[in-house]
């Protein structure tokens, strides 16, 4: 008995022309249904088990053509840029003030990475990006100076949450250690904008610089700056125990305060006092920009009123007032307001482990030292910017 042939074979002359025309028939059929389901997928809509939740753009993957049809258009340009570039990332930042402070949403590695869902969001971002001006880089037009464990993280990321800015995640340190590599090398850390949109860096190390008033100001009389300031003794205390988390053998608080504590002498060489007298420091940048185009926002009211600092921030810049109150929960467990949903994930978000530390606890004597030390320097700094910061009230 002959073998009978593979399906797909030539038709034995025994076999019928129409059976073998029937066969092929269903044949491509197949392919056909097969290039459907392909397609299907590509359109986002057979993620199992990741689909957007309702009223949550990108909830679970990144926003598919369906869910920014749904954005506002400031928030769908954005979007389409942000997934343009996740495209190029991998650059690590240059640097920080310290901490590994967390890279944002934005520029994080999607869930999942590499895998299949980035590359589906590649391919159509691709598509549609190409049908829009995708942008370019321009040197920051605001940048947030200060200061060092201010509330500055939680600043840009409440910032970048509006669909008119953009920034980089790392803090570049361009003003103060990289100053050298020339503002090409600088432009280029920045994130690509759409006319309109402001692009916006962070580094609080800028506010304590003796060159950098007059190096931002060559490179725009007319950047913005923004200082977040916090009660000098807490900010202290802060600063101490982001050292204390990464060098658990440093000597107390209390006798790094000292010159001679018998003496009540403060140490003001010890970096986390000297950055505290935030008049003295003004001074410079004073000499190089109008108070005006200096925002100081309180640290304590970032925390305790995000929403109400985040309006004057984006009146200051020029913003439409988009952020509010409806972008933010207080989080029980963090002890501290976090978004609803992030930029770039739209997922709820708190800021990392490293915002919100656990602070040890301090001789009550040495916080009263401290608090009058500070405050002929705080009273100055109220009358300077014009803000009373409550904090020797
Ligand atoms: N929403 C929210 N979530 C978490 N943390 C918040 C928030 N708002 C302000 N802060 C306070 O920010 C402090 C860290 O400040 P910076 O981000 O400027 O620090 S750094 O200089 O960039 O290292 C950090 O200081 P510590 O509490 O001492 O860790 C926080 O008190």
């Amino acid at each position: 008995m002959a073998p009978s042939g593979p399906a797909g074979a030539q038709p034995s002359p025994a076999e019928p022309l129409s059976r073998s025309i029937f066969r092929k028939f269903l044949l491509m059929l197949c392919s056909l249904l097969t290039s459907l389901y392909v397609f299907y997928c590509l359109a986002e809509r057979c993620q199992p088990g990741s689909g957007p939740v309702a009223g949550v753009p990108g909830r679970g993957v990144p926003a598919g053509p369906r869910e920014l049809a749904a954005w506002p258009a400031g928030a769908q340009r954005k979007r389409l840029l942000q997934l343009r570039q996740r495209r190029r990332r991998g650059r690590p930042g240059p640097g920080d003030s310290g901490d590994q402070d967390e890279q944002s949403p934005g520029l994080a590695a999607a869930p999942g990475g590499s895998g299949a869902g980035s590359s589906v969001v590649e391919a159509q971002s691709g598509t549609l990006a190409l049908l829009l001006d995708e942008g370019s880089k321009q040197l920051p037009q605001a940048i947030i100076i200060g200061v060092k464990k201010g509330g500055t993280r939680a600043l840009l990321e409440f910032l970048r949450v509006h669909p008119d800015v953009r920034a980089v995640g790392a803090e570049p340190h361009f003003f103060d250690r990289s100053y050298h590599k020339g503002l090409a090398w600088y432009r280029d850390l920045m994130p690509k904008t759409l006319e309109g949109q402001i692009t916006m860096e962070k580094t609080p190390s800028y506010f304590v610089t003796r060159e950098a008033p007059a190096r931002i100001s060559a490179m725009s009389k007319d950047t913005k700056l923004i200082v977040v300031v916090r009660d000098p003794v807490t900010r202290a205390i802060s600063d101490y125990t982001q050292t204390l988390s990464k060098r658990p053998d440093i000597p107390s608080f209390e006798s790094l305060t000292f010159r001679n504590r018998s003496a009540g002498l403060i140490d003001t060489s010890w970096s986390a006092i000297q950055i505290g007298l935030y008049a003295k420091h003004l001074e410079p940048w004073l000499r190089h920009f109008p108070l005006g185009q200096m925002l100081f926002v309180s640290g304590e009211r970032l925390v305790s009123d995000p929403a109400g600092e985040l309006r004057r921030v984006q009146d200051f810049l020029g913003l439409k007032r988009i952020i509010t109150d409806k972008h933010f929960y207080f989080n029980q467990t963090k002890g501290f307001p976090c978004l609803k949903k992030a930029e770039g994930s739209g997922k709820p978000h708190c800021l990392g482990k490293t915002k919100g530390r656990a602070h040890p606890a301090i001789a009550r004597e040495v916080l009263r030292q401290l608090r009058d030390f500070y405050r002929p320097f705080n009273r100055k700094f109220y009358q300077m910017t014009g803000r009373d910061f409550g904090w020797d009230g």
